[in-house]
């Protein structure tokens, strides 16, 4: 029996939207028979906006409602932003691919001030990412770090109305929706190293290889190689989403350089390390590099929440 329809199951957010999208136009381009169909829903995760993510359940949230949907049959594949999706996938669902990165950078938003270091003594920034609130106050203490979450329009929406001096963004989502002048300043990941998987979208389906087969053209090696060493380093640390992680890495030919980092969310400790190594060896780079941050005192860091 061949596939001739693809169901795409997505958040209603307008970058979901827009990933979800994408991921049609390619699938179309691909496959000019094949029909595909957005199947829009709301997460837990986009409901319950007025509460810190890693109170709610963490970031899982945004992924179940779109797993069970693929499970009950109503959608064949989920795009996830890759930042968002965990490490282990339900009984009969996996993530065979990865499409090309975005840049991966954070990105500084403001009305007012030109970079992190133009803002004035005390200023207002909003967040609710431990990992960019560490490294903000261990470059800038003086800072006051401000909760926000909501989707991107609603974090623009609230710098606009005047309740922060400046907002961090990932950088693809801005890119994205088309809202490249509203970035100041692209932070460089010696400022701010990014999230495992950050600027990346992924493709969840069921484990079905004439699916697979279709999906296929979609997949980027040289984005999943970053990734699979990105996330390896996470799931080694991942005891706990309420602690600051960040994993980065770059390909230079055929190596791998990773660089990962675990703070504590005031910014006052922070642990970083980084190797080199094989591209084919992503994944036991990420645990050894994970594992050297622990006996470099993440381990304290992370006992102590
Ligand atoms: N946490 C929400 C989220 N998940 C993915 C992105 C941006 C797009 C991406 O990283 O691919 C964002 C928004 C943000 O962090 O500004």
């Amino acid at each position: 029996m061949s596939i001739s329809r693809i169901r795409i199951a997505t958040r209603e957010s307008a970058l979901a939207l827009w990933q979800a999208e994408f991921v049609r136009a390619e699938l179309e381009k691909h496959h000019p028979q094949l029909k595909v169909e957005l199947l829009p829903l709301t997460s837990r995760g986009d409901q319950l906006l007025d509460i810190p993510l890693a109170k709610v359940g963490g970031k899982g949230l945004f992924v179940k409602e779109l797993e069970k949907a693929m499970l009950e049959g109503r959608a064949d594949i989920a795009v996830h932003s890759m930042k968002d999706v965990p490490m282990e996938f339900p009984e009969g669902l996996h993530l065979p691919v990865i499409c090309e990165r975005e840049d991966p950078r954070d990105a500084f938003v403001s009305n007012h001030f030109a970079d992190i270091d133009a803002l004035p003594q005390g200023a207002v920034v909003g967040t609710s990412s431990l990992r960019r609130q560490c490294q903000l106050l261990a470059r800038r203490p003086d800072l006051q770090v401000k909760f926000l979450r909501g989707n991107v329009n609603t974090r623009l929406a609230k710098l606009d109305a005047g309740e922060y001096d400046a907002i961090i963004l990932a950088t693809a989502g801005l890119l994205r929706l088309e809202m490249r002048e509203r970035i100041r300043d692209f932070l460089a990941p010696e400022i701010l190293l990014p999230a495992g998987g950050q600027g990346a979208v992924g493709i969840e389906c069921r484990r079905d290889p004439e699916l697979e087969a279709l999906l296929r053209p979609l997949h980027h090696e040289h984005t999943s190689a970053r990734l699979v060493a990105e996330r390896a380093l996470v799931r080694r640390l991942n005891g706990s989403c309420q602690v600051p992680i960040g994993g980065y890495a770059v390909l230079e030919g055929d190596q791998l350089w990773l660089r990962g980092l675990v703070g504590s969310p005031d910014g006052t400790r922070m642990i970083r390390a980084e190797r080199r190594g094989p591209a084919s060896e992503g994944e036991a780079m990420g645990i050894a590099l994970a594992e050297e941050l622990l006996a470099n005192g993440a381990d304290r860091i992370l006992a102590a929440v």
